[in-house]
């Protein structure tokens, strides 16, 4: 006998990690959504309950909605099903909020249909709902968050996930001025090509990048944390990024960047202790603006999206 209700937390994630854009993905531990889900008799999805932020209960309106119609279209269930989100993450942060919400309908749905779908399969119907928030599909948030550490997303169409390893000692800190960039927005403003120089740099760091984290080699972690495609254009969008990177650079991160379309920004650091510097660091620099801020420390979640 399946079960009937199912309530979940669902992560924030990491997109791009720098010289990843649309394909490197990490999963946050200590900021999430938390969403409720049961069967109905009524056939379909219905929104009921949405608490934190002022987001439509229309499930056609709503990523989380999209994405379960998608899996109910393929399922086909003779029930339908209630969802409930009680959201943390602000969107349009940079830190996956869509992507908590698209994925963790599926995610229980799936789960309360005994589980009839891969994980790999559980992702395609979440990038429904993520397409609906960013204007174009990709999975660099949804895949982390569903399958948890560090992920590269080798293909969108057919989809296929990798999952990297995790360093065991290896820490994010964000920061996230309380400002809204749409995904979509941050998305158009990029050019359509890029001089084949830029593009030779940015593959060979993230060749690299994949490398130190199979090899646990921080060293060549740090000099592959770089973005030299996207972050030269979106940085203007995000006030005091130079400094804030700076400052992490400058107390013990390893690399810093915009945390998938920003507003947030990330840093990686080896050991609890830099991150935690990381983070005082950061937060000066915003300290002096007027400009409201959030900040984060958390290890990298290598469950993704969990049962409560
Ligand atoms: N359940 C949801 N959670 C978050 N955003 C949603 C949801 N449903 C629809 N949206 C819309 O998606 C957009 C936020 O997504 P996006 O711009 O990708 O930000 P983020 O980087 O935080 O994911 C907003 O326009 C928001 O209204
Ligand atoms: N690869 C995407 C990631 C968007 O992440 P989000 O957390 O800002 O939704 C992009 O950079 O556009």
């Amino acid at each position: 006998m399946n079960k009937k209700e199912i309530k979940i937390f669902s992560p924030a994630t990491v997109a791009n990690v720098s010289c990843g854009y649309d394909v490197l993905g990490f999963c946050l531990d200590t900021i999430g959504d938390e969403m409720v889900i049961r069967t109905t008799e009524r056939k379909g999805i219905f929104i009921t309950k949405i608490e934190g932020y002022d987001l439509p209960l229309d499930a056609t309106k709503n990523v989380a909605g999209v994405s379960a119609l998608a899996m109910i279209a393929d399922a086909k269930p003779d029930f339908g099903f209630e969802i409930e989100i009680y959201k943390n993450i602000k969107p349009g942060s940079g830190i996956g909020s869509s992507s908590a919400s698209a994925s963790g309908s599926v995610f229980a749905i799936n789960e309360l249909l005994g589980r009839p779908y891969t994980k790999t399969q559980v992702t395609g119907f979440a990038m429904k709902g993520e397409a609906l928030a960013s204007g174009s599909e990709h999975a660099d948030n949804l895949a982390p968050g569903i399958f948890g550490g560090f992920t590269l997303v080798k293909s969108i169409s057919p989809l296929e996930v990798l999952q990297l390893p995790t360093p065991k000692d290896i820490y994010a800190t964000i920061i996230h001025p309380q400002i809204e960039i749409k995904t979509s927005d941050a998305r158009a403003i990029l050019p359509k090509t890029f001089p084949l120089k830029d593009a030779i740099t940015q593959w060979a760091n993230l060749g690299s990048f994949v490398h130190a984290l199979h090899t646990s080699d921080y060293e060549l972690l740090k000099r592959s944390l770089m973005d030299v495609i996207v972050e030269p254009h979106r940085s203007q969008l995000i006030p005091h990024f130079a400094e804030v990177k700076l400052a992490a650079l400058e107390h013990g991160a390893l690399g810093a960047s915009i945390s998938g379309a920003g507003p947030a920004i990330f840093a990686l650091s080896k050991g609890i202790e830099n991150a935690e510097n990381v983070e005082k660091a950061m937060r000066e620099v915003y300290s002096k603006t007027a400009i409201a801020f959030e900040t984060y420390v958390s290890k990298i979640n290598t469950e993704g999206i969990r049962e409560l």
